[in-house]
């Protein structure tokens, strides 16, 4: 069965980090690919893919029935919830990865992320994987490292792009510009749900080698051009109706940010519409942090409230500012607007 939220049903087995370790693991070492083939699997055989001491396997089995991913003593089994998640593998593995990946940014540099930004970005693996400066030149080295996390963004866009597109209007939009578009997963599902749009990806030119890869094989790849380009840099090409930054903006500063914002104005055809989907700031409201928010906690200091966007939209002389809150594993903010 097709779980309706994916992305919250899959955070469901990632709420505790020993928990989740302990899945990742099952994956690795195939106990979670032998017993999806089958009904059920004897425990001695699957001690025998865990190669463990029988102690540390038995604790191993408790956590991940504890996890509600398993059931059973002799017979081993998935439970029906867990073979739900595992219709969404992809996402569920690719929040496994990141999340294990960063953790230890968190435990290590707990205070500096809460109180010294510049440190914990000097130190935090995290920003090694997103390491945009060796997206300048297409090399093979260069394409297999930011493959790493471009699979992560295109999962995760795979999945959240629903919750966005779900509330716009497409009908008035033909030439779409998908700045920082990554791998034209977004600009893809654009083109899927509305048969006469024709969309760009702006992004740095490692990523949009990747990207023409990603789209290759769809059915939208005859409508999906990839523009190379620095955003620092370059002017956006022009001649678009509809411009859109998806999770992008919030890694800049403000000045950065806001100037991105002003290319993107200047390049909009009149009437067009601009779009930024971004993560606004977490906000608990009294409910405790699951494990799987760590892959969001490595980003706190940068996700900003929407009325900085609605605020240089404003200044820029935009018209119908809209603001919408998407909940997807956090809450999104959906700003649109029209340039006169
Ligand atoms: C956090 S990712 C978001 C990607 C995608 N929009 C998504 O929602 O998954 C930021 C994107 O901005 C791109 N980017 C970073 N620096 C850039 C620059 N100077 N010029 C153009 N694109 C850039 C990255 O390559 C990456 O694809």
């Amino acid at each position: 069965m097709t779980h309706p939220d994916p992305l919250r049903h899959v955070d469901r087995f990632l709420e505790t980090e020993i928990e989740a370790r302990a899945l990742a693991l099952a994956f690795s070492h195939g106990l979670i690919d032998r017993l999806a083939g089958q009904q059920s699997a004897d425990r001695s055989e699957l001690a025998g893919l865990a190669g463990m001491p029988e102690t540390a396997f038995v604790f191993f089995l408790q956590l991940l029935a504890g996890n509600g991913v398993i059931r059973g003593g002799d017979a081993v089994r998935l439970t029906a919830d867990f073979r739900d998640a595992l219709a969404h593998r992809d996402l569920l593995e690719a929040k496994l990865w990141f999340a294990n990946l960063v953790a230890p940014d968190v435990h290590g540099l707990f205070a500096e992320l809460l109180s010294d930004i510049p440190e914990f970005m000097a130190r935090a693996a995290v920003f090694e994987l997103f390491r945009y400066d060796r997206c300048l030149e297409v090399t093979p080295e260069n394409l297999d490292a930011a493959a790493q996390w471009v699979g992560y963004t295109t999962t995760l866009s795979r999945y959240e792009a629903p919750a966005c597109l779900d509330r716009l209007d497409l009908a008035q939009s033909s030439r779409v510009l998908d700045v920082g578009g990554n791998s034209g997963e977004f600009a893809r599902q654009i083109c899927e749900r509305n048969a006469t749009i024709e969309a760009t990806v702006f992004d740095l030119p490692v990523v949009c080698a990747l990207g023409r890869r990603h789209v290759a094989a769809s059915p939208q790849a005859a409508r999906i051009a990839f523009c190379e380009g620095d955003l620092r840099r370059d002017r956006l090409p022009a001649g678009h109706d509809f411009i859109s930054f998806k999770s992008v903006l919030h890694d800049w500063p403000k000045d950065e940010a806001a100037a991105f914002i002003g290319k993107a104005a200047e390049a909009l055809e009149p009437g067009g519409k601009m779009v930024i989907f971004e993560r606004m700031p977490i906000e608990l409201k009294g409910a405790r942090l699951p494990y799987s928010m760590v892959a969001n906690l490595v980003f706190l200091p940068f996700f900003r409230s929407p009325d900085f966007y609605v605020g240089e939209l404003d200044r820029r002389g935009f018209a119908d500012i809209a603001v919408q809150s998407v909940g997807i594993e956090m809450p999104f903010a959906l700003i649109t607007a029209r340039k006169p």
